[in-house]
């Protein structure tokens, strides 16, 4: 169907008058529910210099994406840690890399190494062990695919270049992903790399069937890129053998060691006969790495080298982030006024696509028929739907036939769409990695973009991290949200990190942390404030404080002083047996990050 917004749909004029034009001024919003008069750390973060990169200007939706400006990456801060760590390149002739992937980036027409491929690349290639975070759409794949590539060709001799057929495939090089979506761009990428070298490259994931898949693996492969349930399934049907892997790259690493995956991930590395690590090279990148998940990895990892772009779980500044508020029941009219007004400043839908992500798979179809109807014509992407609808609609989106795609986290990880103008989370995720991951679908490859988000009262669990994101991308911050973040719970929008998080969004080597940690927290009490008490829990030592309100106690200890600030916020939750919520923020010169508190004994 082709684009039109010959739309039947007339929103209601309240909303339209509500809502805020790209250029105008922050609108102001009605005040949350548990709103209080702002406090000093507030009026703070509010009355802070914000500081944009020249990147274009993003107003009118048919400019996104139009310079690229990949100079945008330059400023970022590198951190680099672990021993004898090999110098980065300034250019890809500089690196160690085989004349056939060389040839092969010019073909690509990739001028220069982005910062993450200019610190990764010689790393990979000296053959140490890597774990790399860099912001979304900075060229992650190319950084893990051409030391692989290279490693292949240089490590061939003239007899094993030969592709023989045989029934059981020896890969040399297992390339893992959580999504087939995803698995599939990056076969593509590394053909790419691979172009006329000899490298084979073959893709395996479910929902497409393993016969056909099977037969291409007899004919020879020297990169598997995989899915970790199909993979199993291949392996144990013996068909594949892992015993000469040479490189392992996890792409969405954190994802991949996250409670879904770490199973089948721990399976296929520890169980199914893969060299260990120190004799397999292991390369884990992601735009996002918690520390307990750093942690994890580490198992996978020999004597590695970490590397942080940017800052661990932020996003780049060349995304323009909006947040609004706006209740469940208003989104649909507020997200209509938002397409309409794209159509208003002109954009031509092949090349300003708009991305939709909702929370559920019912949503995403739900979502997808109203807008048809109303004359949007969307697209919906899911698990539930059968492998061929997914790529049916993503080719749909991609080519503009199709120009809003509704899509559950299904599509939030690793794929490169271009000219993905907009970003809208019609619903926030809950963990705040989920949404840098999204709104890094726009604002790729040096290029700007648009990332509004829908933010109702159900979403303050993820206030906190919200803001702090804002906060480290220099964008513009909602008054309202403040307020909400002041009284959210829990850790900021972090499903993981067992209570506390460092350095919040620093990207730093856990390795590094030398800092006692805040473990644990408890908070007991009856109900109102009488015999309440905290108990905190550090590596180094413990302490206990009883006094009668939390409210702003300080609790001085043998290490540094923790400042008990928001624990009121408790009497007013509405979820208040759920869980963990935050107490306080280790100040000043004491270990920063966030402490969590388990609300027990509670009416
Ligand atoms: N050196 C380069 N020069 C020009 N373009 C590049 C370069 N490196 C990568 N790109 C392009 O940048 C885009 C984003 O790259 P890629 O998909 O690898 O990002 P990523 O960091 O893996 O993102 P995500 O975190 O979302 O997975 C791709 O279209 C890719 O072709």
């Amino acid at each position: 169907m082709p684009w039109s917004f010959a739309s039947p749909y007339v929103p209601p004029q309240h909303h339209v008058n509500n809502i805020p034009n790209f250029s105008d001024d922050p609108v102001v919003h009605p005040a949350p529910a548990v709103a209080r008069p702002r406090g000093a750390s507030a009026a703070r973060r509010s009355s802070r210099q914000h500081h944009r990169l020249p990147v274009e200007d993003t107003q009118n939706a048919d400019n996104v994406n139009v310079n690229i400006n990949f100079d945008a990456y330059e400023s970022v801060p590198v951190e680099v840690s672990g021993s004898n760590v090999p110098a980065p390149v300034s250019g890809f002739d500089e690196a160690d890399l085989d004349e056939g992937v060389k040839r092969n980036i010019e073909r690509c027409k990739y001028v220069k190494p982005t910062p993450v491929q200019r610190h990764a690349i010689p790393i990979a290639c000296a053959g140490r062990d890597l774990m790399a975070c860099a912001q979304t759409g900075s060229g992650k794949t190319a950084a893990f695919c051409f030391p692989i590539i290279s490693g292949i060709l240089k490590g061939r001799s003239a007899s094993s270049s030969m592709h023989r057929s045989a029934p059981i495939a020896y890969p040399t090089a297992l390339i893992l992903t959580p999504t087939r979506e995803l698995s599939c761009q990056i076969r593509d990428e590394a053909n790419k790399f691979a172009h006329q070298t000899g490298v084979k490259v073959v893709v395996a994931y479910g929902g497409a069937p393993i016969n056909h898949q099977l037969r291409v693996l007899e004919r020879g492969v020297d990169i598997l890129v995989a899915t970790p349930g199909r993979l199993v399934d291949i392996i144990e049907r013996e068909r594949v053998s892992l015993t000469k892997i040479k490189y392992l790259a996890l792409d969405e690493a954190d994802r991949m060691l996250d409670m879904g995956f770490e199973h089948q991930i721990r399976k296929i590395v520890d169980q199914m006969h893969m060299p260990p690590p120190g004799i397999r090279q292991t390369l884990l990148f992601s735009a996002t790495f918690p520390n307990d998940i750093q942690k994890l990895a580490s198992d996978f990892l020999s004597n590695y080298i970490f590397l942080s772009v940017g800052r661990v779980g932020s996003s780049t500044e060349l995304i323009v982030q909006k947040i609004e508020l706006v209740q469940d029941a208003d989104k649909r009219d507020h997200l209509v006024n938002h397409l309409q007004r794209q159509k208003l400043h002109g954009a031509n839908p092949k090349h300003a696509l708009t991305l939709v992500f909702v929370e559920t798979k019912r949503g995403a179809d739900s979502l997808e028929h109203w807008l048809s109807r109303n004359g949007f014509p969307a697209i919906a992407i899911h698990g539930d739907k059968v492998q061929m609808e997914r790529e049916r609609a993503l080719r749909s989106f991609k080519s503009g036939v199709t120009p809003i795609l509704v899509a559950t986290d299904v599509a939030s990880r690793g794929l490169d769409i271009p000219h993905v103008a907009h970003v809208i989370n019609f619903d926030l995720p809950r963990d705040i990695d989920d949404y840098v991951h999204r709104i890094g679908r726009t604002g790729r490859a040096g290029k700007s973009g648009l990332a509004t988000a829908f933010f109702s009262d159900k979403n303050s669990p993820i206030a906190k991290g919200l803001l702090g994101l804002l906060q480290e991308a220099n964008q513009e911050i909602p008054s309202w949200l403040n307020q909400y973040a002041e009284y959210s719970p829990s850790g900021g929008g972090r499903r993981r990190g067992p209570h506390y998080s460092i350095g919040s969004y620093g990207g730093r080597d856990y390795r590094n942390a030398t800092e006692p940690e805040v473990q644990k927290c408890n908070y007991y009490s009856t109900i109102g404030n009488a015999d309440s008490s905290v108990e905190c829990y550090t590596d180094t030592t413990s302490y206990v404080d009883t006094s009668h309100d939390i409210e702003d106690s300080n609790i001085d200890s043998s290490f540094n002083s923790l400042n008990i600030s928001s624990a009121r916020s408790f009497n007013n939750h509405p979820d208040v047996n759920s869980d963990f919520y935050e107490v306080g923020r280790v100040e000043e010169d004491g270990p920063r990050g966030y402490a969590s508190v388990v609300a027990t004994g509670w009416d």
